[in-house]
Order: C-alpha cells, then structure tokens, then sequence
C-alpha cells in the first residue's frame, strides 16, 4: 500500500430512528496518532464499524489507503484493528488466543509471540486470558492488531481502564507506531486521556463532525492562550498591557493572568515598565474546557 491515509467523506448510519453518523468528513494521517474524540453515544464506534466494513453506510464513503476495507487484498496485513473490548476466549492463553488469530489469518505462529513481545505481555504469554487483568486485556487487543505487521492501526479505546502508568505506556507505544510511519487512530471519550496520546484530534458530537486539527493547535489557538505573570509590581505592569485584545484578569495569589497576546509580549511590556518577573508561564488551554465549549448543545449523550 502507497499511503495509508484514512478518508471519511459525507459517512452517514441511519438506525431505525437514531442517525448515529451524520454527514461525516475527514481524514487521518499517516505517521500520527490521531484522537476520535466524542462523547458517549456521539457515532465513534459506528464510524470506525464502518470504516472497517462491519455496517454499511447508508451513504458516504470510508477508505483506507484509498480503497473500501472490503476491497483490501490483505486486509490484516494493511490494518490492524481492536474493537470494544475484544472478545477472548477465557479459557486460552494469550498466546494461544495470537496463534488462533494467526492460523485464521494465514500468518506465521511466530508473530504471536513477536506481537506479544511488542506489548510486553511475553510473561504472561502461557496464561489464560481469565486470569488477565483488564489492562493486560487491553495489550492483548494491541497485539492481535499488529499481527500483520499492519501500516494502519485502528483501536477503539484502547486505553480503557488502564491506570496512569498503563496510559504513559499506551501513549509510547502508539506514538513509536507512528513514528514508523504507521497511520494510527485511537477513540476515546476522555479528553484528558486524547490530549495525553494523540498528536491530531477529530472531535464528533451527535454524529456529527466538530472540529478536526493539530492537538497543539487546538489548545494554543488565539484566544484561548493564556499567560500566568507574577511581579512585584503588577500595577507598572497593568500600564504597559494595553495592546487591543488584551485582557488581564488578577489571580487569588496576586498573579496577572493575560489573555490574547503570547508570553513574549508580556515579557517585552515588563522590560518596558522596568518590572521584576517572579514567573511568566504560558498556561496550556485544557482540551477538556475546549471540548465542552465546542460541543455544548450538541453532544446530548444518547
Ligand atoms: N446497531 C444499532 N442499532 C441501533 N442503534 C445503534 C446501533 N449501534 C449504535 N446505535 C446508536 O447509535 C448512536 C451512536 O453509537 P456509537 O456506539 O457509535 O457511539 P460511541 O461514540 O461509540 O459511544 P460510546 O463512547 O458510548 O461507545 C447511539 O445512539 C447508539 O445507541
């Protein structure tokens, strides 16, 4: 495969009565991990079932690579994929449940236990999945997608009830993928969670899209960057921000808290006024603020 790009272009599914995706467009690059962010209910397994031809789209399209999943001459070995909780066979170990996998897929048994190396679960290898706990579960879902040694990772959300040090691993695990060049896109609701991960973040709400873009560019776009200040002297300070667009609200601890310019012009305005810095931090709009602000009204969990 040339490219593993994802292209999702007016996808709709219409349920009897629920219009789960709606009119949906957008696209997904290779080399990054993309966050599908959205509330509960607002289409992300849907798309990702349709961009894996699992539903049928009631109209629109959704390639991969620049062909329908169903039309790939290999599919596992151009993507991988781990959806909802992936369904194990309790009574098998992790190995076994690879090997099953890979006798299916006509893959050698020997990528079970180089998948299994990938994702740390090689002590674990000769357990039965019952005893795994839910984060080895999760691994083990990583694993069985990257049996074909796929371009295109697709999980949905992978770092489901995984704790803060299972998410670090999940964000160096996912981010060494793209960083092979792989085309990876990951669902979740938590925004805390896509901000950690992600380096792109396409965010629906009621099936439909509300935004797509740079992680970074969301949490730094005009407006919503803020800069933290603390001098001795706020009020020598206060004189000099008076750009247009600027405003400065003061903090419990006596901080300026500017909105509207970057750090670097704070910094000039004080060496202007003369004043001593104390801090001057730029503060990381919370994608979580950003998220609530973009969907308010049309998440509605359904
Ligand atoms: N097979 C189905 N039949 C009818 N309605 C469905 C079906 N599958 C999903 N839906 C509905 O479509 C909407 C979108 O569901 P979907 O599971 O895609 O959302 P989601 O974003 O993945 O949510 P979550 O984060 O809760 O998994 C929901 O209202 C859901 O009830």
């Amino acid at each position: 495969m040339a490219d593993g790009q994802i292209v999702v272009s007016g996808l709709t599914k219409q349920f009897r009565r629920v219009r789960a995706v709606d009119n949906l467009s957008f696209t997904v690059e290779p080399g990054r991990v993309t966050g599908f962010l959205g509330p509960n209910g607002a289409g992300k397994t849907t798309t990702l079932r349709m961009l894996l031809g699992l539903v049928a789209p009631t109209a629109g399209n959704a390639t991969i690579g620049g062909q329908h999943y169903a039309d790939l001459p290999d599919s596992l070995r151009v993507v991988g994929a781990g959806l909802e909780a992936a369904s194990f066979h309790k009574g098998r170990t992790g190995r076994d449940h690879l090997r099953v996998l890979c006798a299916a897929g006509g893959l050698p048994y020997q990528r079970a236990d180089e998948a299994l190396e990938m994702v740390g679960l090689t002590p674990a290898a000769k357990r039965k999945v019952k005893g795994y706990s839910l984060g080895m579960k999760q691994r083990l879902g990583i694993a069985a997608g990257m049996l074909g040694d796929p371009a295109v990772l697709i999980f949905d959300e992978p770092a489901n009830g995984l704790d803060p040090e299972g998410i670090r691993w999940m964000r160096d695990l996912l981010s060494g993928f793209a960083k092979q060049g792989r085309t990876v896109l990951v669902s979740s609701h938590l925004l805390s969670e896509v901000q950690l991960f992600a380096d792109d973040v396409v965010i629906i709400a009621a099936g439909k899209l509300i935004r797509q873009g740079r992680v970074s560019e969301l949490t730094d776009a005009d407006g919503m960057q803020r800069v933290r200040v603390r001098t001795p002297e706020p009020q020598k300070l206060l004189a000099e921000l008076k750009a247009p667009g600027t405003a400065v609200q003061t903090e419990d601890d006596g901080a300026l808290l500017v909105t509207g310019i970057p750090a670097a012009a704070v910094g000039h305005a004080a060496l202007v006024a003369g004043v001593e810095l104390h801090e001057l931090s730029p503060q990381r709009a919370d994608l979580e603020r950003i998220f609530l602000e973009l969907t308010s009204g049309k998440a509605g969990i359904r």
